[in-house]
């Protein structure tokens, strides 16, 4: 499918590269940031006659006149859709704005450049249709399908309605911290900072209209940061009382039930951690794929004796650091650079 990105910002030149590594061609137009010459097209009609699949990729606010210069340029056969993180306000304008002639549908990818950079999986993405539509959401969820991608439909509603409790809440907390200096230079934090500073992250990274559009432009977030404040405030007050009067009953942690007996809860333990360690092995072979390709482009072989020989050294040494045993180590990464020499060949 020939795709034409509306928008070259982060997220839309991350979106471009996705698509190239799926094998998509793409071409990308945007007024304001620099689009590569290779896939830079001279203007909007242009690229509206050479694709079969619009990506509105602008800042929501930006959306309504991006769509009304692309408007006239649009025909029957092309499917559009936007990817913005609300989507209420955005599949209206879509079905206001398209009506019955244009194929559409609102999209939601829950990635970004950050996380594709990270090479996290899975990809999800959610995916509104329009009623008008059924046909556009099922092309757009095979294109998205054909990047690795899992979709999950939902109304626009819905879709809001979960999102005001998870980004836009996260996104706020967020902000809230960084306000009170928790995102600075700090001379050590407890692993239960960890989580959340890499947040804290992410939220600094992000583009600001991102931020705006997430509190504003959601129906549902208004109400789910007061719902935040009162808890909070009702958690502010309970902690007053009980430093006051002494008790500290109503803040005790639930009781879990029966403990489990020790050995139980380390295999419990041990059975989380090798679960992260298979995703992070799923991450790693997805960005051994990733070198492999900028190798092949350059003409290189799979296999780098001289960068293996310096990653098993570096390895030697963080395992000497940690107290473990390097030579162990080394063993397991021998093994992780065999699995991902292997994964590039296939
Ligand atoms: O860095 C590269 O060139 C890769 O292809 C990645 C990688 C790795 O998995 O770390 C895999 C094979 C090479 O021999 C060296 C390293």
């Amino acid at each position: 499918m020939r795709i034409g990105i509306l928008g070259y910002g982060r997220f839309g030149r991350a979106l471009g590269e996705l698509l190239h590594e799926a094998g998509h061609a793409y071409r990308a137009w945007d007024p304001m940031s620099g689009v590569p010459a290779e896939c830079r097209a001279t203007d909007l009609p242009e690229l509206a006659a050479a694709s079969e699949a619009l990506v509105l990729a602008v800042p929501i606010a930006a959306q309504a006149a991006a769509l009304a210069s692309l408007r006239p340029h649009l025909q029957p056969g092309q499917v559009v859709f936007d990817v913005g993180s609300v989507k209420a306000g955005p599949c209206a304008l879509l079905d206001a704005q398209l009506g019955e002639e244009i194929p559409h549908t609102g999209t939601h990818p829950l990635f970004g450049p950050v996380s594709l950079a990270r090479a996290e999986r899975p990809l999800r993405v959610v995916l509104c249709p329009s009623v008008k539509h059924p046909a556009a959401a099922d092309r757009v969820e095979r294109l998205f399908r054909s990047l690795g991608c899992e979709v999950l439909r939902q109304s626009p509603e819905d879709h809001d309605r979960v999102m005001a409790t998870t980004h836009a809440l996260t996104f706020f907390v967020a902000k809230g911290l960084l306000a009170v200096g928790a995102g600075a230079e700090l001379p050590f934090t407890p692993p239960s900072f960890h989580a959340i500073a890499r947040t804290l992250e992410s939220v600094r990274e992000d583009a600001g209209h991102l931020f705006a559009a997430l509190q504003n432009e959601n129906p549902f977030a208004a109400g789910a940061r007061e719902g935040l404040l009162e808890a909070l405030s009702a958690i502010h007050q309970s902690l007053a009382e009980a430093a006051e009067t002494g008790g500290g009953e109503q803040l005790s942690i639930p009781d879990l039930g029966t403990r489990s007996p020790v050995l139980q809860e380390a295999r419990d333990h041990i059975d989380a951690l090798d679960r992260e360690l298979v995703a992070l092995l799923a991450r790693r072979t997805e960005l051994g794929l990733r070198a492999g390709r900028a190798k092949a482009e350059l003409g290189l072989p799979v296999h780098d004796p001289e960068r293996e020989a310096s990653q098993l050294q570096a390895r030697r040494a963080w395992a000497d650091a940690a107290g473990l045993d390097a030579q162990g180590v080394e063993e397991v990464f021998r093994a992780v650079l065999r699995a991902s020499r292997s994964a590039q060949g296939r």
